[in-house]
């Protein structure tokens, strides 16, 4: 089912309300990198975005390697960003504190 990609305003506002993500090259992705203390926490913090990712059916692309996870939201749907990236950046962002990520 197509999503409306955000429009150029609504995707500077979601880089300014979440300074920890940078704009894909290309523009229709943001990218994070986060650092844990160690796999335990990494692999915790990656359980609990999987479960909510799932229950919004909003999936992330990530990469972990011990304590670093990278991470990349898109919307598939939309060809690029739209609002469902944002309100996962947040979620992200949260569960990032939560988890002690650096
Ligand atoms: C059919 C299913 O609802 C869709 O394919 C969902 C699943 N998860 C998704 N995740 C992401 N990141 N983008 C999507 O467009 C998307 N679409």
């Amino acid at each position: 089912m197509p999503v409306p990609s955000l429009c150029d305003d609504d995707r500077d506002a979601l880089l300014s309300a979440h300074p920890l993500w940078r704009l894909r090259g290309d523009g229709k992705a943001i990218e994070r990198t986060l650092k844990f203390a160690d796999f335990n926490a990494a692999f915790g913090f990656m359980t609990r975005v999987a479960l909510h990712a799932d229950k919004v059916d909003h999936h992330p692309e990530w990469c972990n390697v011990y304590n670093r996870v990278e991470i990349t939201l898109t919307t598939h749907d939309a060809g690029g960003l739209s609002a469902r990236d944002a309100q996962m950046a947040a979620f992200i962002d949260a569960a990032a504190i939560a988890g002690g990520a650096g």
